[in-house]
């Protein structure tokens, strides 16, 4: 494959991965609305360790953990700016 053939590759993979992470962000808002429903905060560290340890059991590389967290940390950076947001 050349560099436009691996460009298009990531053009699809791109498609894929907008259409997981507003997913993710849609189960988040739910959460979001169940919180705020029951008096819960928003920010839940024992939850995020839970999601950063499955993630990191997950990953197959090449990516290597503390990078793969540093992306998923942003990630639930952002679900929770949404969580507000939509408070
Ligand atoms: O599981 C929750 O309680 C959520 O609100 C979801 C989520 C996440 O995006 O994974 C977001 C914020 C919390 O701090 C923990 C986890």
């Amino acid at each position: 494959m050349d560099i436009s053939d691996w460009r298009q590759k990531i053009d699809e993979l791109d498609v894929e991965i907008v259409r997981l992470i507003n997913k993710r962000a849609e189960a988040a808002r739910a959460i979001g609305e169940l919180k705020k429903t029951a008096d819960l905060p928003v920010y839940e560290p024992r939850r995020e360790q839970e999601v950063f340890d499955r993630v990191r059991k997950a990953n197959p590389g090449p990516l290597a953990d503390a990078e793969l967290l540093h992306v998923y940390e942003r990630i639930i950076d952002v679900m929770r700016t949404l969580q507000r947001r939509d408070l």
